[in-house]
């Protein structure tokens, strides 16, 4: 069938499952039972089924099950050997059918073809990316393809700093993702950066109630933000494009799995910003490098290349800027073909007896945080980059 941007879809019945299956109904033979009122829907339904997307095995027993009764009536054929999954299959889907009558029979397979050729037409169709994009983000570009969900930072004239808006659209994401058909879900950068971490310029923001009522609902956020991490269920995967700072960093101690560019770079500058440790950092970071890397990364700033994290256990692997994206996409839709039950299974059995011991660093984390931002330390540092003093 030609799908309707005109491109062909691939066939969803292989030989080999056909000849295992031992489906006469897709051959183009119409029995001369058939031959009444509706032949034409019937033939032409037999030549569309072959050229449908695999519509699974329950929908092809069902369809094998209403051709035989429309070609052949009633399943009075002996039932096949327990051991004989296949056939077996085959037959009961048949004989569930009962006494249905034929025309009936050939009427539902002709309705049940065209109900999944209009699916197959609208989701086989090449669509550009703007129309693949999920609305309702005006901080993200949330696409879902080829069983991926990936989610991309989208400030890159602010280096994908990240504002209110964007902690809570990500919180957002990630939920849909959790639920969605996709397999895998990708956190990613727009532009030059990954991201240059939390947005400073949320500092300015002061409600009514005054600046402790601010870092009280930012600890919140944070804390909120984090756990939404910690609880992802399906495995979740970093692909760094740039340079990370931040809380963008501190949070790839919750991914499964980080991907960079040789041109990214990760910098926690929490003293020069008389901040301290976030995204669960203080327990993963230690955990991942050793405590004596982790103390140069979150105590004094240390920036560490693409290749220093991944020598450290941070990043999986490195790929050249070059072949970057073509490299890790490739990797990233074969991974996605794969069961998706059993990999949300093991991400939960390496996870599972973590998490209650995340969740307390966490708030532990967010607690001191929300003093720290009551600083003078922290408030100068804020002040000096917001007003070009001071570059981290
Ligand atoms: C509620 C949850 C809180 C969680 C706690 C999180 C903590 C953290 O994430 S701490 C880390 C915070 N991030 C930083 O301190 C980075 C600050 N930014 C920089 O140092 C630099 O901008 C840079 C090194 C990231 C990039 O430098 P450069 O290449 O020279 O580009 P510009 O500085 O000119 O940046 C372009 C544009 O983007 C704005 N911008 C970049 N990062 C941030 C940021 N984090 N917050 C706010 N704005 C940022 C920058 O101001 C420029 O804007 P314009 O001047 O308007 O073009």
């Amino acid at each position: 069938m030609a799908g309707s941007a005109g491109r062909v879809v691939r066939r969803w019945y292989p030989n080999v499952l056909r000849r295992s299956l031992q489906v006469p109904a897709l051959q183009l033979h119409v029995s001369k039972t058939a031959m009444r009122a509706s032949q034409k829907d019937f033939e032409s339904a037999l030549s569309q089924v072959k050229l449908l997307k695999d519509p699974g095995n329950e929908v092809k027993l069902k369809l094998y099950a209403l051709y035989k009764q429309a070609t052949e009536g009633p399943c009075n054929t002996p039932k096949p050997g327990v051991f004989d999954l296949i056939n077996k299959a085959k037959w009961d889907a048949w004989n569930a059918l009962g006494s249905l009558p034929k025309e009936t029979a050939r009427q539902n397979y002709v309705d049940l073809v065209s109900g999944l050729s209009s699916s197959s037409d609208s989701s086989s169709q090449v669509k550009p990316e703007a129309d693949r994009k999920q609305p309702g983000y005006e901080t993200l570009v949330v696409t879902s393809e080829d069983s991926i969900t990936k989610i991309m930072m989208n400030r890159p004239a602010k280096k994908n700093a990240m504002t209110t808006q964007m902690y809570n659209e990500i919180m957002l994401a990630l939920k849909a993702a959790s639920k969605d058909d996709s397999a895998i879900t990708v956190l990613t950068g727009n532009g030059d950066y990954y991201s240059s971490g939390n947005d400073l310029s949320n500092f300015t923001d002061i409600p009514p109630e005054g600046i402790e009522e601010k870092a009280k609902s930012g600890a919140i956020l944070l804390r909120d933000f984090v756990d939404c991490f910690i609880d992802f269920p399906k495995p979740l995967i970093a692909v760094v494009n740039g340079p990370a700072v931040g809380i963008s960093v501190t949070i790839l101690g919750l991914f499964d799995t980080v991907y960079a560019s040789n041109r990214a770079t990760f910098h926690t500058p929490f003293s020069h910003l008389g901040q301290s440790p976030e995204g669960c950092s203080s327990y993963t970071f230690p955990k991942i490098m050793g405590p004596a890397k982790a103390a140069e990364m979150l105590i004094f700033g240390k920036k560490l290349t693409a290749a220093e994290a991944c020598a450290q256990g941070l990043v999986t692997e490195v790929f050249p800027d070059s072949t970057f994206q073509k490299e890790v996409w490739t990797r990233l839709k074969a991974y996605s073909k794969l069961p998706p039950n059993a990999m949300r299974i093991s991400k939960q059995v390496i996870r599972n007896r973590e998490k209650e011991k995340l969740h307390a660093i966490n708030a532990e984390e967010s607690r001191v945080l929300q003093e720290r931002w009551l600083s003078d330390e922290c408030t100068n540092a804020v002040m000096n980059f917001l007003t070009r003093k001071a570059k981290l």
